[in-house]
């Protein structure tokens, strides 16, 4: 057995009291502190503007407490991941990393079947939770995209990784875990961020009919009644491609725009859609940053 190994044994009755502790903790805090539940949930509406209208979609009072039931599912995880951080040395060795409506949900359930693999550490209320971390879209705060220690919050504690190790080293795997946010692979300034933060790690690509994607996930969000598909707004003109352009540049430490994920994820405007179902383009800005052996 490998040193690491027998010290975190050793130590695991310690460890395993912190976790409980900080599970308590975590449960407790949407009750004490709501509005320290209302403020993280504002910080990811940020990343994930979608999940306002996902979350209403029931109607009336059941939509009210589907929201609170995620915004305290959230805070629980938040809480829980930054009481336990110093437990969480992994970052992901590969990720899903698009493209969005292209059967990434799927892929993760079947890859997490396998029993050395884990996807995110989160309550399974939404997907959003424990299959996406929306980090580099600023899920964590729009100043912390490149933080390695922030982004090592979502993954499981070196107490799950051990015993699964221990358990299931016969397999002849490494124990391994991986985000599955499709979202990744559409916005410019993302293949900087996450080179930097796991620079070895693979990325699975899925892909589909374009327009049978798009056609999806303007679906999801609109009504579910494809008269409600956005009809204007088919091109980008100079600004937009400038703007766009200037996003793929941001230094590492500047903060994201304060309208960066609204305008990726507009209301009116079907142009956000289309661009994400350019698999080329969206390709073409990662080659820089991982080289080719690292894409599946
Ligand atoms: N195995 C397999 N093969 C082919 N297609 C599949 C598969 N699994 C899921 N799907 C279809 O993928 C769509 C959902 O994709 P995602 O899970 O990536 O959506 S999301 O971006 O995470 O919201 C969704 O497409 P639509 O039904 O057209 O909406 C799923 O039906």
């Amino acid at each position: 057995m490998e040193g690491k190994t027998a010290a975190t044994l050793a130590a695991m009755p310690l460890l395993l009291l912190w976790l409980l502790v900080a599970r308590i903790v975590s449960m407790l805090t949407p009750m004490l502190a709501p509005w320290y539940s209302y403020i993280l949930a504002q910080r990811l509406y940020y990343a994930t503007p979608f999940a306002v209208y996902a979350l209403a979609q029931s109607g009336g009072a059941k939509a009210v407490f589907t929201r609170i039931g995620f915004e305290a599912s959230y805070c629980m995880n938040v809480v829980r991941r930054y009481l336990t951080l110093p437990l969480r040395p992994h970052l992901p060795s590969f990720y899903i990393v698009g493209f969005p409506k292209c059967g990434t949900t799927s892929m993760c359930t079947y890859l997490k079947q396998h029993p050395c693999i884990d996807g995110l550490d989160g309550l399974p209320f939404h997907e959003i939770l424990s299959k996406e971390s929306h980090f580099f879209m600023g899920a964590m705060g729009r100043g912390t995209t490149a933080s390695t220690s922030e982004y090592r919050s979502f993954f499981p504690t070196i107490v799950r990784s051990t015993l699964r190790k221990l358990k299931y080293g016969n397999v002849g795997r490494e124990w391994m875990c991986f985000d599955a946010c499709p979202v990744h692979a559409c916005l410019p300034h993302i293949p900087a961020r996450m080179a930097h933060v796991t620079p070895n790690a693979k990325l699975i690509f899925m892909m589909r009919d374009p327009l049978a994607a798009v056609i999806s996930g303007e679906l999801m969000w609109t009504t579910q009644d494809e008269s409600c598909l956005k009809p204007n707004r088919m091109e980008d003109d100079e600004a937009e491609m400038a703007y766009w352009a200037a996003i793929e540049k941001l230094p590492l430490d500047e903060p994201l725009p304060e309208d960066l994920m609204a305008r990726y994820y507009s209301e009116t405007d079907i142009r956000p859609a289309l661009r994400s179902a350019k698999y080329a383009d969206c390709l073409e800005r990662f080659m820089p940053h991982f080289p080719k052996e690292k894409y599946v």
